[in-house]
Order: C-alpha cells, then sequence, then structure tokens
C-alpha cells in the first residue's frame, strides 16, 4: 500500500506559526482589550454617577413631599389640639365641673371625634388620672364611654409625662399600635398621644387633657407618595429605626409586634449608623443607594411652607421632638441604577459585543501579518545562511573552498603574528591522480577526493583548518603548533590518508597517497599567500623525492 510521506518538519513549522499566531494574537487582544478598557472605565464610571445622580435629583420631589405631608399633618392635630384646650366650653368644665358643663363638653367632644374622623379617644383625665370624659371613635362616630367603664391611667406615660407641665405646654408621645385591655387591637391602629396639663382660673391642676390621633391615614398617605415612584423602596423610620412604613408590610412594627429583628440596622447594619447620626445625607452602599432626610414632623417652624406663618404656635415639649424624631429613608436598588446603564441596555451590549469582536478580529490580522512578516525574515535569514554557506564551502568535499580558507587563514596569520604563537601549514596532493581518473574513471576519483577530505577532517584537532585549494590540492593549517608537533601531525595525516579505502562500486576498493608539504610562519611572511607558497615549495620537493611523504620547507 502506498503511504503518502509526512513531512515532519513542514508540519512543525506549521504548528509552531500558528501557536505563534495564537501568543500574538492574545497578546495584542489582550492588550488592545485593557487599554480600551482604562481608557473607557474613568468616562463609565463618571457617566454611572450622572445617572445615580440624576436617579438621587428625583427622588427630591418625593422626599420634599412626604416631609411637608408629615409637617402638615402634625401641624393640623397639634392646633386642633390646642383649639380644644383654649375653648371655652373645656375651661367652663374645668372651672366648674357642674354637670350642665360637663354634658356641653361631653358633646364637643363627641362633635370633634365625628367630624375630624381621626381621633380614637379623646379624654378627660382627673388629677388622679382617672377617666372623667371619655370619646371613643366607633365606626365613625363620636361616642360617649359610659361612666362606669372609665378607667384609671395614672400610670400610663402620656399622663406621667405632664405632671411636671407649665400651662400651655403639649406632650407628644412616640408613635405606637393602640393596645386595649394588654392586647395589640386589630386591625393595627397606629396612634401618638397629644396630652397637655390642664389648670383653672385659680392656677391650680384641673387634670389632663389627651387624644389619641389614628396616624393611619397619615402613614397610608406616605405610603401612597413612596408607591406613585418609579422605584417602590421608601420608608419611614421612628427614632430606634423600626419601620413605621415599609415596602414590605411585615417589616413594620418590629418594636411593638415582639420583632425586635426587624428593624433597619440588621437588614443594612452598615448603613444605619450613619443614618441615624445624620439629619439628611446620601448613601451608597454595595446593594445600592440611600436618600435619607430627617422628618422632624413638629418642627415645622423651620423650612415651613407659606401656609405655616402663623402668629402662634402651641408650645411642645422637648421630649416630644425626640419621640417623634423619625427618618425618610429612599433606597435605589444597584439594579435600578444598573439598568439605566448603557453596558445594560441591549443596544449597549450589542456594541460592546461589537467592539469586542472587532478588538479580536484586528488582533488576529495582526498577530498573523506579524507572524508573517517574521517568518519571512527569518526565511531570508537562513538563506542568506546557506547562500553563505554555499560560498564558503566547497560543493565536492563539504570543506572550506579556496576563498573561505585562505580568509580564514589569514585571520589565523594575524594572530599568531600579533600573539607571536606558532603557525603551520601543510599543502597535500594526492600522488598519480590522474591515473585514478583515467583507471577507474572521473566519479571515482571525486570519491576519492571526498575520502580524502573527510579523512583529513577526522584526523585532525577541531582548531584546526582544511580547505581544498585546488583540484586535487587541499591545504591544512595548524594554529599553535611548533615544527615537531606539525611534522608529527603531518604524518599522522599521511598514514591515515595511506590507510583509507575508497570502496568501488564493484566491490573492491582502492586506496591512495598523498605527498605532504610543511611551511612554518616566520617573521619575513606578511601575507598567507608567501606561507603557502612556501609549503608549495615544500610539496613540490615532497612528489620530487618520490611521493607518499612529508617535506618540511628550508
Ligand atoms: N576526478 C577528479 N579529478 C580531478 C579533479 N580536479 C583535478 N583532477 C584531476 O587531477 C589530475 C591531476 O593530475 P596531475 O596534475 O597531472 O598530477 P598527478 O596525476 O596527480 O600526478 P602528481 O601530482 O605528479 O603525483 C588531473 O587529471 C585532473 O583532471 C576533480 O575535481 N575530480
Amino acid at each position: 500500500m502506498n503511504q503518502t510521506p509526512v513531512n515532519t518538519e513542514a508540519l512543525h513549522s506549521d504548528l509552531r506559526l500558528k501557536h505563534l499566531t495564537l501568543k500574538y494574537f492574545f497578546a495584542f487582544f489582550s492588550g488592545i482589550s485593557l487599554f480600551l478598557f482604562s481608557i473607557s472605565l474613568p468616562i463609565y464610571l463618571h457617566y454611572v454617577q450622572g445617572i445615580e445622580d440624576q436617579l438621587i435629583a428625583q427622588e427630591e420631589t418625593s422626599v420634599v413631599a412626604a416631609r411637608q405631608m408629615i409637617q402638615r399633618e402634625m401641624y393640623e392635630q397639634l392646633h386642633i389640639f390646642d383649639m380644644v384646650v383654649k375653648s371655652n366650653i373645656l375651661n367652663a368644665y374645668i372651672n366648674d365641673n357642674s354637670l350642665e358643663n360637663q354634658l356641653r363638653l361631653e358633646d364637643f367632644f363627641k362633635s370633634i371625634s365625628t367630624s375630624f374622623h381621626r381621633f380614637d379617644q379623646i379624654r378627660l383625665l382627673d388629677n388622679t388620672g382617672k377617666e372623667a370624659i371619655r370619646v371613643n371613635l366607633v365606626k365613625g362616630e363620636g361616642v360617649l364611654v359610659a361612666a362606669d367603664e372609665l378607667q384609671n391611667k395614672a400610670d400610663r406615660y402620656y399622663f406621667k409625662s405632664v405632671q411636671q407641665m407649665p400651662a400651655g405646654q403639649i406632650y407628644v408621645s412616640p408613635m405606637d399600635l393602640n393596645i386595649e385591655n394588654d392586647v395589640i387591637e386589630l386591625p393595627h391602629k397606629p396612634t401618638l398621644r397629644i396630652s397637655t396639663r390642664l389648670y383653672n382660673e385659680q392656677g391650680e391642676a384641673a387634670g389632663v387633657f389627651v387624644i389619641n390621633y389614628l396616624a393611619k391615614g397619615m402613614l397610608e398617605r406616605f405610603r401612597h407618595l413612596m408607591t406613585q415612584r418609579t422605584n417602590q423602596q421608601g420608608m419611614l423610620l421612628d427614632s430606634q429605626g423600626y419601620w413605621l412604613s415599609n415596602h414590605v408590610r411585615s417589616n413594620e412594627w418590629g418594636a411593638d409586634l415582639g420583632k425586635p429583628d426587624h428593624k433597619f440596622a440588621s437588614f443594612y447594619p452598615k448603613a444605619w449608623p450613619s443614618i441615624k447620626a445624620n439629619s439628611s445625607g446620601i448613601l451608597e452602599i454595595d446593594s445600592g443607594i440611600f436618600r435619607y432626610k430627617a422628618i422632624e414632623p413638629l418642627n415645622y417652624l423651620e423650612d415651613q411652607p407659606a401656609h405655616f406663618r402663623l402668629e402662634h404656635h402651641p408650645t411642645i415639649t422637648k421630649e416630644s421632638f425626640a419621640n417623634t424624631s423619625w427618618k425618610l429613608v429612599i433606597f435605589i436598588p444597584r439594579e435600578k441604577i444598573n439598568q439605566r446603564t448603557f453596558l445594560y441596555q441591549p443596544f449597549g451590549r450589542a456594541l460592546t459585543a461589537l467592539i469586542l469582536v472587532l478588538v479580536a478580529v484586528l488582533s488576529f490580522f495582526g498577530a498573523s501579518f506579524l507572524v508573517q512578516q517574521k517568518n519571512a525574515a527569518q526565511k531570508e535569514k537562513q538563506t542568506r545562511l546557506i547562500l553563505e554557506k554555499q560560498a564558503n564551502i566547497d560543493a565536492l568535499t563539504g570543506i572550506n573552498n579556496r576563498r573561505s580558507f585562505y580568509e580564514l587563514a589569514e585571520k589565523e596569520l594575524k594572530q599568531a603574528k600579533r600573539k607571536n604563537t606558532p603557525l603551520a601549514v601543510l599543502m597535500l596532493d594526492a600522488d598519480h591522480f590522474k591515473k585514478v581518473n583515467d583507471t577507474y574513471g572521473h566519479a571515482i576519483g571525486d570519491l576519492v577526493l571526498k575520502y580524502l577530505a573527510n579523512s583529513i577532517k577526522t584526523t585532525l584537532r577541531d582548531v584546526d583548518l582544511s580547505g581544498r585549494v585546488g583540484g586535487e590540492e587541499f591545504a591544512v593549517l595548524l594554529p599553535q603548533t611548533p615544527l615537531q608537533e606539525a611534522l608529527e601531525i603531518a604524518e599522522r595525516l599521511r598514514k591515515a590518508l595511506e590507510a583509507c579505502q575508497v570502496p568501488l562500486p564493484e566491490g573492491d576498493s582502492i586506496s591512495f597517497t598523498v605527498s605532504i608539504g610543511l611551511a612554518m610562519l616566520t617573521i619575513q611572511e606578511e601575507q598567507f599567500d608567501q606561507l603557502m607558497n612556501k609549503a608549495d615549495l615544500a610539496l613540490y620537493q615532497a612528489k620530487s623525492q618520490g611521493r607518499n611523504r612529508v617535506e618540511q620547507a628550508v
């Protein structure tokens, strides 16, 4: 079976080129990509920052609207409360708690309850904390609680907190879920208690006035404002970081419902200290950006809208400000920001992929071009080396030709002269070579010359130089070799050549001899030619004295 011969060298070279192309491709691709990346990264980060700023700016409307809504709501409750405290009906009762005054006050409480629809309880407690009058909001109606159902509230904070309070001051409690008979009322009733100590005309303490404000409406409006936004994560926190309003309802009222982990600090432990400590700001974390602002619902004296500018403001205790120190927190998740960025848009992704493909294509062509250039340069160098070698080597014998031998020998001669070291040259000539040609043919003559050259090479030392200087003439240069040693080498060479057997095609073999002329470099020779002439003369001597011998130049 015929098998196609496999050119392993070509295969090897092909593989090497492919490997090199791949190496350059990766170098180009990673280099260009890294370059593009390092240029575009700061620009891209700046661009993302711009998107973040834009998103935060969009939130400002919601922040201002929510803050104003809560402040206005609280402002209204406090003024209704103040109006009742200052009313003639209430003052008539605390100065004279006659039945008539009591009935008028009860009616007044009922009509306030029914009209405003937001006060879960309106109460008057006596100085011992016992409820004197209580009106509950039941299904939208103010309903008077029967005398035998009235309770003592002396131990409740809204009573205790106002005990030392001077006239005209108002206490506002923290917001919590209303508890009735020790159980949290369902559905939940987020409640703020507003109370004040009453004084009669003689300046004597005359009980405590309390209203339970139902904050559900306010919280629902807050939730509505937050859900109007594209990103619905808007929350209201109390001073402890518990949620009064959260987009996930089950997270609300953690403290009241016995779920202490359901607070902001547990969900965002890194963000909370900074949000708690500052009244307003922007905070970036891995998962997104917070925009937060203190709400301070009672602080409508500062930053107030036009319609808040009234001459009269109720005086609110310091404790009340602390109780209602709330924070509005808006969260913009990272995905929302990312979704707006160029790289997340299909066009952006497609363009990035296209650029990468272009870089890959460019890198491939660049790498191929470079490898081709390199390969061509290498081939050219190889060809040049081969040609150079061919120009210096004798085609038949594979040793230095005359020109190359003379060139190298000239250098050796100069070095020997400079270093003052001995230098010997041998001229060899095959004996009766014409006869070899004539007897066996020119081809066998060539074969003999090949054997002759090869024997010279194998007999000599590495430092020695040999060359074919004529048809059947050879020369040998022996650097750093004194006369005696040169004679020994010449003799050894002669014997080696004499012993050499050249096989003939028919099976026989022939041998041959050489005559050798030896010359030593002296101060007289300046050029190698001169030394060669001396050796040539010695060779002539050897020929004329019978051949197959070594003669030394005189
Ligand atoms: N085959 C072959 N013969 C060559 C080559 N170069 C020279 N010759 C032959 O070498 C022979 C040299 O002959 P001569 O100069 O007469 O000397 P010789 O026969 O060797 O005799 P002596 O040198 O006197 O011993 C000639 O016949 C050349 O043709 C070559 O490259 N190949």
